[in-house]
């Protein structure tokens, strides 16, 4: 492993924003901003519950995941054609590249587009044109996740991965999200095992609100390959052991947990915990737009809070890379470029 060379402390946040990352928790429905979210009502004609932009974002007030979902799902009912899902992800794209991702792997929620009559097509058109730009315009490689609702159906997710297939090369893997507490992963347990045959990467929320077990069967029953949040694993000493040896990536999203009150405050985030117990976790926005923050704030943010060092950035810059479900020759290229930046910041004096 590089060693990771003395960086000056009031250098550090230059560092978080500087080096190169890997994002692999954004929900693109949730990087919807305020004000596009008005441009695309204007444009579509659909009447929103809010006045105005600022009445929209001082609803913005959340004390746990249901209560964020809720403003979540009507946000994205502005969204009908296929430049508005484009014009969603790049905008978020063009943020992403600014924070100095190279690597984006991007949720998205079919089930909350087809349910109001918009076509797997529309969608998945949008975003994958987006990603291709992406890739040519901006340096960003940038591939799609098909997230389950988890408080729908398991029949429900079967029709949507069958409405997917015909578009089976613009997705790299499936997840599952929305509401966690009284939706246990055993839940989709058949239609994961579907989506393994067919060669997908598998991730899941779990251990955001919900709870160890949760962890575990997402593991051991939906054979995750990652987990997406997986804080609530410091309450399981075994579950910890597990995640250490295994490596399982966990995609931590700090303003997230701060914003649906998952810890009461930042300064006690377990970030750091789980990084010195040997978890491979990583730093991710979740759902920029209603959270405060993009990835670089989320680093930015937690470092200041938690008195995280530079050595705890290089490894999660390295963990999001070795997380990604990118080809070995980009992740060596991001690792080279990683050690270049950290090299750029030792102390000469
Ligand atoms: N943080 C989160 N947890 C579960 N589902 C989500 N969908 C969007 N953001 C989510
Ligand atoms: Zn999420």
């Amino acid at each position: 492993m590089f060693k990771v060379p003395p960086v000056p402390a009031r250098r550090l946040p230059e560092l978080l924003r500087a080096m190169p990352k890997a994002e692999l928790h954004i929900h693109i429905e949730g990087s919807l901003e305020p004000e596009l979210i008005f441009a695309l009502a204007q444009r579509n004609g659909v009447a929103l519950p809010y006045a105005s932009v600022e009445a929209l974002r001082s609803a913005y007030a959340f004390t746990n995941l249901q209560s964020f979902l809720d403003i979540y799902y009507a946000g994205a009912s502005v969204l009908l054609h296929e430049q508005d899902f484009y014009d969603m992800a790049w905008a978020y794209l063009q943020r992403a590249a600014a924070d100095q991702v190279v690597r984006a792997e991007i949720f998205f929620d079919p089930q909350t587009h087809t349910s109001r009559g918009v076509s797997m097509q529309t969608v998945l058109q949008g975003l994958h044109r987006a990603c291709e730009d992406a890739r040519a315009q901006l340096g960003v490689s940038a591939v799609l996740i098909l997230c389950f609702l988890r408080h729908l159906s398991e029949e429900d997710a079967f029709a949507t991965l069958e409405q997917a297939l015909p578009y089976r090369d613009r997705i790299v893997g499936v997840g599952l999200d929305s509401s966690e507490l009284g939706h246990p992963p055993e839940k989709f347990a058949r239609v994961f095992a579907r989506c393994r045959e067919l060669g997908l990467r598998l991730v899941a929320h779990a251990g955001e609100e919900g709870p160890p077990a949760y962890i575990w069967s997402a593991l051991d029953v939906l054979k995750v390959e990652r987990i997406d949040h997986g804080v609530q694993a410091v309450h399981d000493a075994a579950l910890m052991q597990r995640l250490a040896h295994d490596r399982i990536p966990l995609t931590v999203c700090p303003l997230s947990n701060q914003k649906l009150c998952v810890f009461p405050d930042l300064r006690q985030h377990n970030l750091g915990t789980l990084l010195d117990a040997g978890l491979a976790a990583t730093v991710n926005s979740d759902d920029p737009a209603y959270f405060g923050g993009y990835i670089n704030d989320n680093f930015t943010q937690v470092f200041a809070a938690t008195g995280l060092t530079a050595k705890h950035a290089y490894q999660l810059a390295f963990n999001s890379f070795e997380a990604s479900f990118a080809s070995d020759a980009e992740k060596r290229d991001w690792e080279h470029r990683l050690k270049g930046v950290f090299e750029r910041f030792v102390e000469h004096d």
